[in-house]
């Protein structure tokens, strides 16, 4: 995605502005009052929502000063978690998303791109590293963070969103984010969607994980229970059995009890041994038989079981000894004492079974999904009756434990020979005071939220990529028809279309009426346009006219309409180049008016205008080729200028103008005859005699000034071109 960092320089204050650092103070020090109280969420999971101010100050503070509220936000979570890491991860968030935010991403890509590539692993390593535990929980706790992150990311862009106007208004250094709409709409699609998905995500996978850990911790009430129903059974079975044998030997005769002892111990065969002792505690029955023929003369006078049992003359049962004499397996001894039934009160011995503690393996085998369920069974002191293999447990040792106290989660032991495992337990109580722990390994239930967490951050990227895409595709189908328009626009301006395409019929009709009256727009405009062009065109066209005619009246006399000397001056040069490219004569001629002054001292000056009015008229018809000019040269003195032309035929023309000066029959105002002649002075020569009009002049002046001497009314010609001619001659 293009970013289009934008026109107010970052950091341009306005003098309405708050500090950046009382700014970040403030924003630190409510998410340091939020991360005071955390949010249980699940066991061992806790949610953090003070960092939201972090975004929030990431989206319209410079990198150093969101670093500021970082660390602010993170306070109470070091003295929480018992450890700085906060301060790093967090710090580190800060400063990434606010520096990428100045590059004009947005907050809720870049710190996605954060916790994906730095946040989550830098957790997890720090975690493996420094934590006790850290080599099980990094993968868990990493995965956490980065859940957490995307739950405060999306509410910091939220509330940015809402309070966009305000944050830009008085508080942002941030550059503003110019994006196109479709952009935009990508970015708000991703950011509902990513808040929804993560928020309901989490808190269904926070009920399934609350439901496993429930089961566990009732499978493991439940077995607990039922070992200890099925041991109490099993027990009872025993006592049943010893009393069974007591009450059997007290009735029948002393020579008969071994036989009868035996048969007890073949129908019970959870006993190790049975034996029976006169009342000084001497042996003197035992099963198997074979026994007393290992030690006959052995006496248990120091044994609880003889001891209890004589003294209560009742049922006793032994906690858990390592047996003497018959052997040293560990054993509970259950006894009873014989009475005569001469003496009821006079116990004659006892008669005890040492029960066989190896069933408790047997009947104590069970799995939660695919893992076991370890059985600990202890004795009114706390001594191990059994304990599963796997903990390397002698029996008759104190089962010592140290117990985890968690008020998230059911409590957990730790088991002095296994310093580095915890396990959740569940524990019963035995009729016989004994305990029945079951236990598993509290790892398992990490592992099985961990995995819900794999599941659920990997749903959730893959929901945020297919959003992504999703978002991009409807952005693109939103505007699409403003695009459109746009490239109409483009086209109908630039003349390449004379007519509006139709829109899309899927527009919003809010577009499309955006269009209609845009297309109304632009046809008024363009019609508007083109009145105006053509009135421009009519208004230059009218301009160039008037040019024309200012230029016209610029050149020529205003009283005889002849040229003026401007105009004289000006094109004799263009006149006599082109004659003299071609090697023709060219001819100048002053004309003057003979005794003008006393003509309009006679006849005034208004008709000594008429008479240079109708000369002038005459001069302009003598000579009217293309090439001639004609001009007033001041007063009333004339000039022609006539190129291409012989001296014969000048000197025709200007005899014949002479005669038709001095035949024009002109009248006064009262109607007086009025006679005017004019005086000749010419010359005629080589184009290239000179090119300068005042060398020309100066000739024929010279002959004017003769003709005026030698009388008036007549025409004094110098001829240079017979003296050239003959300098051409002698020259060849
Ligand atoms: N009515 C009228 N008179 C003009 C105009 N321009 C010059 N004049 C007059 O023309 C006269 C020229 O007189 P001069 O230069 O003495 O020459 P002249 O009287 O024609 O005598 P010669 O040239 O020697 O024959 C002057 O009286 C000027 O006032 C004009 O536009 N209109």
């Amino acid at each position: 995605m293009t970013a289009v960092p934008t026109s107010t320089p970052p950091g341009n204050a306005q003098p309405n502005q708050f500090h950046p650092i009382a700014v970040a103070m403030v924003l630190g020090l409510i998410g340091a009052l939020i991360n005071c109280f955390p949010f249980p969420f699940l066991p061992e999971v806790e949610l953090i929502f003070g960092n939201t101010m972090i975004i929030v100050a990431a989206m319209c503070l410079k990198p150093q000063w969101a670093l500021l509220t970082a660390l602010l936000t993170a306070t109470p979570l070091y003295f929480t978690w018992g450890h700085p890491f906060a301060f790093l991860t967090f710090g580190l968030e800060a400063l990434t998303i606010s520096y990428l935010r100045t590059k004009g991403f947005y907050v809720l890509f870049a710190n996605i791109g954060y916790w994906c590539l730095i946040g989550m692993p830098l957790t997890g390593f720090l975690v493996w590293l420094n934590l006790e535990q850290g080599t099980v929980y990094w993968l868990f706790i990493a995965l956490k963070q980065g859940f957490n992150a995307a739950l405060y990311t999306t509410m910091g862009c939220l509330l940015g969103f809402l309070l966009s106007d305000q944050l830009n208004a008085n508080w942002s250094q941030q550059p503003p984010l110019k994006k196109k709409l479709r952009h935009q709409l990508n970015y708000a699609i991703v950011l509902v969607t990513t808040l929804g998905l993560s928020a309901t995500t989490l808190f269904i996978s926070r009920d399934l994980i609350l439901g496993a850990q429930e089961v566990v911790e009732t499978t493991l009430e439940d077995r607990s229970r039922k070992f200890a129903e099925i041991i109490d059974i099993s027990m009872k079975n025993q006592q049943s059995a010893i009393a069974l044998a007591a009450n059997w030997l007290s009735a029948i005769p002393a020579n008969q009890w071994q036989q009868s002892l035996e048969q007890v111990h073949q129908s019970y065969t959870g006993f190790l041994t049975m034996l029976v002792t006169d009342h000084n505690a001497n042996i003197i029955h035992a099963s198997p038989s074979k026994l007393l023929l290992v030690d006959a003369k052995l006496n248990v006078a120091d044994r609880d079981y003889f001891q209890q049992a004589m003294l209560t003359q009742s049922l006793y049962i032994s906690p858990v000894f390592k047996g003497r004499g018959f052997g040293n397996d560990t054993i509970v001894a259950i006894s009873t004492p014989i009475f005569d039934s001469a003496a009821p009160n006079q116990p004659k011995g006892i008669v005890e079974g040492s029960v066989d503690l190896s069933f408790i393996g047997k009947v104590t085998d069970a799995k939660l999904g695919s893992e076991a369920i370890k059985v600990v069974v202890t004795d009114q002191h706390d001594n191990i009756i059994y304990a599963h293999p796997s903990f390397n447990l002698e029996p008759l040792y104190l089962f010592d434990t140290e117990r985890v106290v968690d008020t998230s989660i059911q409590d957990r032991l730790i088991i002095e020979s296994l310093p580095d495992k915890q396990f959740a337990y569940a524990m019963t109580t035995a009729t016989m005071n004994w305990k029945i722990y079951t236990l598993i390994d509290y790892d398992v239930t990490v592992k099985e939220i961990e995995r819900e967490y794999l599941v659920i951050f990997f749903a959730l990227i893959f929901t945020l990529l297919l959003t992504t895409v999703l978002a991009h595709r409807i952005g693109n189908r939103i505007t699409r028809p403003l695009r459109f328009i746009i490239k109409q626009v483009n086209k109908y301006d630039n003349k390449t279309i004379t007519e509006f395409a139709p829109l899309y019929q899927v527009a919003a009709t809010e577009i499309d009426q955006l269009y209609n009256e845009l297309k109304s727009d632009k046809r008024s405009v363009k019609e508007y346009q083109q009145q105006l062009e053509f009135k421009v065109q009519e208004r230059t066209k009218e301009l160039n006219e008037a040019n024309q005619k200012l230029k016209a009246r610029a050149n020529i006399d205003s009283l005889t309409k002849v040229y003026n000397r401007h105009f004289l001056d000006s094109r004799f040069e263009q006149i006599q180049k082109a004659a003299q490219r071609s090697g023709d004569n060219l001819s100048v001629v002053m004309l003057d008016l003979d005794h003008f002054k006393r003509l309009n001292d006679t006849y005034g000056h208004i008709t000594g205008d008429n008479v240079l009015v109708a000369v002038a008229e005459v001069i302009s018809r003598a000579f009217s080729r293309e090439t001639d000019l004609v001009a007033r040269f001041g007063g009333e003195e004339f000039v022609i200028v006539a190129p291409y032309i012989s001296p014969e035929a000048l000197t025709r023309k200007l005899e014949s103008l002479r005669s038709a000066i001095a035949a024009l029959q002109l009248s006064d105002s009262s109607g007086r005859a009025i006679t005017t002649s004019a005086s000749f002075g010419a010359v005629i020569a080589k184009a290239s005699f000179a090119d300068n009009i005042v060398c020309w002049i100066k000739v024929a002046d010279a002959c004017l000034y003769q003709a005026k001497g030698n009388g008036r009314n007549r025409v004094v010609l110098d001829d240079q071109t017979a003296s050239e001619q003959m300098v051409a001659e002698a020259e060849l």
